[in-house]
């Protein structure tokens, strides 16, 4: 982080920090690679009581007291809500999540900064994020590791035990949990996700982990669903057009 950081020529680095496992070992990371960092708190009506409680005691651990801003975001969800007329959970959870990366991003060009992404590789294989929101970001220090591993980092780091024991939630939504929406726990899905990406194919993971057949097809369908989320925007090519 701090060699990209420098690279980039940007002063320091931003992170949203949201209670939850991802966020607290990448702002714990972030903190002891640079002097320069800032931490977001964003909480919403859906934000558990004890997600913004847990974010406020992180951030005294890593020195952050004068290096943090709260921000409610309901105000400005509300609003993007009434202009499109929604209120399905998931597209103005989407709204939140994109909030957060506006938020993010004013602050970062303001302090002349980076935005540092919190993304594990099981929500980005999953595609278990919001593109452009949680998703749009600068880097992904913790990107290459499965969420299990976060969790193990997590540990070794000594974060509160609130924090490492927290079940997953982005909490777009009271009562959110992301292994239930997923249909899978972490555990089951990482040595999937990590055999597929090995190259194995479907009957080897099922002889190799003994899993059911169908939760292994799953797993590969959702990676081949959400593509377009680890991609930049497909360009259509002139030379195609013309020879279509
Ligand atoms: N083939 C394709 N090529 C290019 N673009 C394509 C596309 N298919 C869909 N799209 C676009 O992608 C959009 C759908 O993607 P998106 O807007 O992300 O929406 P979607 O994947 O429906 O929702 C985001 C999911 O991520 C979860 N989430 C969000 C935020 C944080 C976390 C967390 O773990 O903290 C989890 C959330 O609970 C929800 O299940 C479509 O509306 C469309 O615009
Ligand atoms: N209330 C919030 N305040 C600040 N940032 C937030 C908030 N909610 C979400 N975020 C940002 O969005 C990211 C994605 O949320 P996500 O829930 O995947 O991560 P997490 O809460 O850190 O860990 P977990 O996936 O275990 O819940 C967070 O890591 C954080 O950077
Ligand atoms: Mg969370």
């Amino acid at each position: 982080m701090r060699d990209y950081i420098i690279k980039s020529g940007k002063k320091g680095g931003v992170v949203g920090v949201s209670g939850g496992i991802d966020s607290a070992v990448t702002a714990t990371l972030l903190s002891k690679a640079v002097d320069n960092f800032y931490f977001l708190i964003m909480p919403s009506k859906s934000t558990p009581k004890e997600d913004l409680e847990d974010a406020l005691a992180l951030t005294d651990l890593l020195n952050g007291k004068d290096r943090r801003s709260v921000i409610w975001i309901d105000d400005v969800v509300e609003r993007f809500s009434k202009l499109v007329d929604v209120n399905d959970k998931v597209i103005v959870g989407n709204v939140k999540a994109r909030t957060r990366m506006i938020l993010l991003y004013a602050f970062a060009q303001k302090l002349d900064y980076l935005v540092i992404g919190t993304g594990d590789k099981s929500e980005l294989l999953l595609g278990y994020f919001t593109k452009y929101g949680d998703g749009g970001v600068d880097v992904l220090p913790i990107g290459d590791l499965f969420k299990t591993q976060v969790r193990r980092l997590g540990e070794y780091l000594n974060l509160p035990k609130n924090i490492v024991r927290k079940p997953s939630s982005p909490a777009l939504w009271e009562g959110q949990s992301a292994e239930e929406e997923l249909g899978v726990s972490y555990e089951a899905a990482d040595p999937i996700l990590y055999l597929i990406e090995k190259g194995k194919s479907d009957p080897e993971i099922v002889d190799i982990l003994g899993v059911e057949p169908s939760l292994v097809s799953k797993i590969r369908a959702m990676i081949g669903k959400s593509e377009h989320k680890r991609k930049p925007p497909e360009i259509f090519r002139l030379e195609q057009l013309y020879s279509s």
